[in-house]
């Protein structure tokens, strides 16, 4: 283990966070992974702060836990909210090197650290090594504690993951990939749950959990990072997708490979974790809970409001079919499964990964089992949007033709095929199409149309849904 490691103390110093807080104030609300987007950040409090590196040497290192501070969301009905927690590595330099301008978080004023230069440590190589090194040696560091399932190799060279992401990752040495959640909870973290469930059960479509860091917070545990195989030269579907669109070429094949994928992951979280029979009361919730989050993505989002009561119709043609006595499986699930989601290895292997849920979810929401119909819709949606994004006109016989190969692989792979729940796959479809509409007015309003246009459909046709 590093010296550095070994040496590690807690700060915990309220005036480290009064000089970081009109930078992060600034800072923290452009980032890609802020989750409050749209409310300004009126403070900090501090939750951790863990001095990885000594501020005496050339490079200081700090790992924190912020709590940011905003006023409540505007929407009827909200709830005073504590502020979400984020993780930030922050690195400290009497002066930045030009590599590492990306990464300026600014000049600090007051405080401890008046005079230097903080900005996002993952970019720099050294720090994450110290993370590596940490999680390498399961090392316990103030409140931080790792642990670890497999070996892993000493002296691997760190490389920041530049892709938009709602998290931060780092690839090592081609070997591993770590990411380090951004907002995070206390309590069982699904994407790190879920992985581990399937590696018990054997399932290669999922990288195993090769080793994890977590923050003790009084009687909580936040998990802050999951380090994983890397699948080295892989394509991410979404890529993959555009590619083949922009050159008019089939991607039935591989959608249906994706379906068989889905399938088996599906069966291995079933055979992991409970499954349960939802019947009439539990529908009713689900159902209930659809048409709630489409009142308030319509307060949100006034571009929704005329096609709210299109749209509640797909809920309430489910609510019919509870009433009749019709039941449905449910278990755990992916929760946010789309084409970006989906890691196709050189030799033509998928993989399926970001187990989080959608992390606008409560985080027992999103640990609640589900119909499987609910991953198949983010999926068969996630077509679609490839089918409007290409660049060209919109291409809806190609976004059809993937999404029934990609239900006909979901029934090879040892699933019920999605098509003969029409209902179901409809109102989770259309939830699917309302929870985009949320995201893209939030982090990426350019993309609004996309989901906007299959709310239209959804709204106006019930045959819509593959
Ligand atoms: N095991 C892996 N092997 C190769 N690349 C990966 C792996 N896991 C993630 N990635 C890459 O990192 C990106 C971000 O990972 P993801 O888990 O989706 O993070 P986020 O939750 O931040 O969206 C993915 O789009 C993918 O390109
Ligand atoms: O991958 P994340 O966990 O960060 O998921 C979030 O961001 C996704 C976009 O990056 C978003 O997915 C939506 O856009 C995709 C194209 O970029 C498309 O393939 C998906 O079907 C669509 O839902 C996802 O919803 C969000 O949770």
């Amino acid at each position: 283990m590093s010296q550095a490691v070994t040496r590690s103390v807690t700060a915990g110093s309220a005036g480290l966070l009064a000089s970081l807080d009109p930078l992060l104030r600034e800072w923290l609300p452009r980032q890609r992974w802020f989750a409050g987007k749209g409310r300004p950040v009126t403070g900090f409090s501090l939750v951790t702060a863990v001095e990885l590196l000594p501020l005496d040497g050339r490079l200081g290192l700090y790992h924190l836990l912020v709590r940011a501070h905003q006023p409540p969301s505007p929407a009827p009905g909200a709830v005073p909210h504590p502020g979400d927690c984020y993780q930030l590595l922050i690195g400290v330099r009497e002066a930045l090197p030009p590599r590492l301008a990306p990464a300026l978080i600014g000049h600090v004023h007051d405080g401890p650290l008046a005079g230097r230069t903080v900005y996002e440590a993952l970019y720099d190589p050294r720090p994450a090594e110290v993370i590596l090194e940490a999680l390498r040696t399961g090392a316990r560091i103030g409140g931080l504690r790792c642990e670890r399932r497999a070996e892993i190799r000493a002296g691997l060279v760190p490389r920041v993951v530049t892709a938009e992401q709602s998290n931060s990752s780092v690839v090592y040495g081609d070997a591993f990939i770590l990411k380090l959640f951004r907002r995070v909870l206390p309590g069982v973290n699904p994407d790190l749950e879920l992985p581990l469930a399937l590696a018990r059960e054997d399932c290669p479509r999922v990288p195993a959990p090769t080793a994890w860091m977590t923050a003790d917070v009084g009687e909580d545990a936040y998990v802050l990072g999951v380090l994983q195989p890397f699948v080295r030269g892989a394509t991410d579907g979404w890529e993959l997708a555009l590619r083949e669109l922009a050159k008019g070429e089939d991607f039935t094949a591989e959608a249906r490979a994706l379906g068989r994928a889905t399938a088996e992951v599906h069966g291995a979280l079933a055979r992991a974790l409970p499954t349960v029979s939802l019947a009439r009361l539990q529908l009713t919730a689900l159902v209930d809970a659809m048409a709630e989050r489409l009142e308030e993505a319509a307060q949100a989002v006034p571009a929704l409001r005329p096609h709210a009561p299109g749209l509640h119709t797909a809920y309430e043609a489910l609510a019919d079919l509870a009433a009749e006595g019709h039941t449905w499986t449910a278990q755990r699930i992916h929760g946010d499964l789309h084409l970006g989601q989906c890691l196709r290895s050189p030799a033509g292997r998928w993989s399926l990964i970001d187990f989080e849920g959608e992390p606008a979810r409560p985080l027992a929401e999103r640990r609640m089992a589900q119909p499987v119909v609910r991953d198949v819709a983010g999926m068969l949606r996630s077509f679609d949007y490839a089918a409007h994004s290409a660049g060209g006109p919109p291409a809806p016989r190609w976004a059809a033709a993937c999404r029934a190969a990609y239900c006909t692989g979901y029934a090879e792979g040892g699933g019920r095929d999605p098509r003969t729940d029409p209902v179901l796959l409809r109102a989770c479809e259309t939830d699917k199409a309302v929870y985009e509409v949320v995201y893209e007015a939030r982090h990426r309003p350019d993309w609004l149309p996309v989901p906007l246009a299959a709310v239209r459909r959804l709204a106006a046709d019930p045959g819509s849904a593959a």
